[in-house]
C-alpha cells in the first residue's frame, strides 16, 4: 500500500505491514511506537528500523533512525485507523454484535452466536474464551483484542466468509481506543456492577466508557439494553435523547423481552417469554436467573437482526453448556458440583443466591482472588461466600506477582464468621471440598471456570478446576 492512503505525506514508500512490536516486525512495515503500561514502545524504534521496518509513526522525534518518521499527537488513537485501512476496511464488510457490562459478555456472546449460527451466514466470536470462526480457534491474550490483531482477525474473517461477529468489547478496550473504526449493528449491555476499579477510577467513569460503545452503531443498528440495571435505565435515557433505536430486557421491569414466571432446577430453566411479537414459552440448559437475563439479551438481539421469533425459541433450547460457566461435574455421584467462573462481587452473589434458591442440603464454596486486580473485591467476595455458604474454603486463584498467603489474609481480615477455612493450594482445596461433600450437597467451585493455567510470580501451572473436580471425583467414587 502507498504511505500516501495512510497519511498527508511528500514522499513515495510501499508499506506491506504494520506492527506495534519489534519482535514480530517483517520487512516492509509500518512500525508503530506505543507508550504502553509496562514500556514505552519508541525504545523499540531502532530495532524495528534493523528488522526492516520502512517508515515509523510516533509521537516525537527519535534520534539515529534512518527511516522516515511520522509523528503524530497520539499512535494508540491513530493505530485503529492505520490497522483499519491496511487490512482492507473489514468492518464495512461484517455485521458486528458488541457485548459489553460487568458480567455476563462470554455467556451472552455464547448464545448469541449459537443463534446466528442457526440463522443465516457464518459467525465468528472474539472476546475471553478466544477467537473462533469455522475451524479456527485462537487463545485468547485479551477479551477485546488489541486493534492490529483485532483488525486483521475481521480481515480473516471476511476472507473465511464470516458474515456475523459477536464480540466482547471490555471497557478497557473502549477506553484504549480498541475497537475505533468498528461499526456495530447491535451494542448489547448487560449490567454494572463494581469492577476493574484500579482503571476506572469511579463507576461513573466506568459507566462513560462502556457507553462508547451505543456511540458507534450503525444508523440502522440497535442498542439492546437490561433494564434491570440502574445503569441500563441510565443508558435508555440516552439512546431516547439520540433519538437510537432499541429494545429492553429483563426480569423484574415491564421490558420488551420479559421473562415472566421463571422456574429453574439444576438442569436448566423455563420462563415464559413475553417479546414485542407475542408470548413464547422457552426452554433453556443455562442455569441460574443471572442466565434468564444473558438468554434474553442474546434472543433480542437475534431478533434484532431480523431472526424469527419462533427460530430463536427453537434454538435456545439447543443449547450446550457455556464452558466453565455453571458447568455441572458430573461423574455420578451424588451431590452437585458445579465450576463457575464468578470473580466479581456482582457475579459471586448471584451464583451463591442461585445456589442458595435451588439447594436441598449443604452448600460449599471454594473460592480466592487474582493477585494484580482490583483489591477492594478481596474482602467483598469473601464476605459474600461466607454469608452465603455453609462451608466455604478460600484457596488461591491467579496470585500473578502477589504472595497467594497476602491475598488470602486480605480477603479473610477482620472477619468474624467461623465457617471457613483457609487452604492456600488450590488442588487440595477443591479435594477437601468434595470429600466433605454428602447427599444432595452442593459444591460450589468459583472464579476460574474454563481457565486451564493459574500465573504465578514464578512460573505458570497447568491448573483446570474442571479436571481437577473430575479426577477426584473419581477418586471418591474410586472409578477407573
Ligand atoms: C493495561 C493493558 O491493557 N495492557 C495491555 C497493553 O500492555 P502494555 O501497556 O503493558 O504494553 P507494553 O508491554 O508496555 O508494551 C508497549 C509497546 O511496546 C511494544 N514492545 C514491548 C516490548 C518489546 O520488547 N518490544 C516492543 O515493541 C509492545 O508491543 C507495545 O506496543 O497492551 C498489550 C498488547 O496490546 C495488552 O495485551 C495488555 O493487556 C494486558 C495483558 C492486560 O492485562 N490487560 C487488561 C487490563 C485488559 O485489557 N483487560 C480487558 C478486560 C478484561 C475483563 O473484562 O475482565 C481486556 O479486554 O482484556
Ligand atoms: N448477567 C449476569 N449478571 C451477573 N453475573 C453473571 C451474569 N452472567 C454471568 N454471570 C456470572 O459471571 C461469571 C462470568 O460470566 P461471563 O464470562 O459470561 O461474563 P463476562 O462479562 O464475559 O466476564 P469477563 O469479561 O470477566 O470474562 C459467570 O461465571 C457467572 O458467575
Amino acid at each position: 500500500m502507498d504511505i500516501k492512503l495512510l497519511f498527508d505525506v511528500d514522499f513515495d514508500l510501499k508499506v506491506t505491514g504494520i506492527s506495534t512490536d519489534n519482535r514480530l516486525v517483517q520487512p516492509g512495515d509500518l512500525f508503530v511506537c506505543i507508550k504502553g503500561y509496562t514500556v514505552d514502545g519508541h525504545r523499540f524504534a531502532k530495532q524495528a528500523e534493523v528488522a526492516g521496518a520502512v517508515a515509523i509513526v510516533c509521537e516525537q522525534s527519535i534520534e539515529n533512525i534512518g527511516i522516515p518518521q511520522i509523528i503524530v499527537a497520539d499512535t494508540k488513537a491513530e493505530l485503529p485507523r492505520l490497522a483499519h485501512l491496511i487490512f482492507n476496511k473489514p468492518t464495512e464488510k461484517l455485521n458486528l454484535f458488541g457485548l459489553t457490562g460487568t458480567n455476563g459478555k462470554t455467556t451472552t456472546a455464547y448464545i448469541l452466536e449459537h443463534l446466528l449460527g442457526g440463522f443465516e451466514g457464518h459467525v465468528g466470536y472474539i472476546g475471553t474464551n478466544g477467537i473462533r470462526y469455522g475451524e479456527v480457534f485462537i487463545e485468547p491474550r485479551n477479551t477485546t483484542p488489541e486493534p492490529l490483531s483485532l483488525q486483521q482477525t475481521f480481515n480473516n474473517m471476511v476472507k473465511a466468509g464470516v458474515q456475523n461477529v459477536a464480540i466482547e468489547v471490555s471497557s478497557h478496550a473502549l477506553e484504549l481506543h480498541r475497537v475505533d473504526y468498528c461499526r456495530f449493528k447491535v451494542a448489547l449491555f448487560t449490567n454494572l456492577t463494581p469492577e476493574h476499579l484500579d482503571f476506572h477510577p469511579t463507576m461513573e467513569e466506568y459507566f462513560e466508557a462502556k457507553y462508547k460503545l451505543f456511540t458507534m452503531l450503525t444508523p440502522d443498528g440497535y442498542g439492546i439494553v437490561n433494564l434491570d440495571d440502574e445503569y441500563g435505565i441510565q443508558l435508555v435515557n440516552r439512546l431516547k435523547a439520540a433519538q437510537q433505536r432499541f429494545y429492553t430486557y429483563a426480569i423484574e421491569k415491564d421490558a420488551d423481552f420479559r421473562a415472566l414466571d421463571v422456574r429453574m432446577t439444576t438442569s436448566g430453566t423455563t420462563f415464559t417469554l413475553k417479546s414485542p411479537v407475542g408470548q413464547y414459552e422457552v426452554k433453556t440448559p443455562l442455569l441460574g436467573t443471572f442466565n434468564v437475563h444473558n438468554a434474553l439479551g442474546a434472543m433480542a438481539s437475534a431478533y434484532a437482526a431480523g431472526m424469527p421469533m419462533e427460530q430463536i425459541v427453537s434454538l435456545i433450547a439447543k443449547l450446550s453448556p457455556v464452558d466453565g460457566r455453571m458447568e455441572i461435574i458430573n461423574e455420578g455421584q451424588d451431590f452437585t458440583v458445579i465450576v463457575d467462573y464468578a470473580h466479581t462481587p456482582d457475579g459471586v452473589e448471584k451464583v451463591l443466591e442461585f445456589v442458595n434458591d435451588i439447594k436441598q442440603s449443604s452448600v460449599k464454596v471454594v473460592i480466592g482472588c487474582p493477585g494484580d486486580r482490583d483489591r477492594t473485591k478481596r474482602p467483598v467476595i469473601a464476605k459474600l461466600s461466607v454469608d452465603y455458604a455453609d462451608d466455604v474454603i478460600f484457596t488461591t486463584d491467579d496470585p500473578h506477582s502477589e504472595d497467594p498467603v497476602d491475598i488470602l489474609n486480605e480477603m479473610t481480615q477482620g472477619m468474624e464468621e467461623s465457617h471457613y477455612e483457609v487452604i492456600v493450594d488450590r488442588i487440595k482445596a477443591i479435594e477437601a471440598a468434595i470429600n466433605k461433600a454428602q447427599k444432595n450437597d452442593i459444591v460450589l467451585i468459583a472464579g476460574r471456570g474454563h481457565e486451564k493455567v493459574q500465573y504465578w510470580k514464578s512460573g505458570n501451572i497447568e491448573l483446570d478446576d474442571r479436571e481437577v473436580a473430575k479426577e477426584i471425583l473419581r477418586k471418591k467414587l474410586q472409578i477407573g
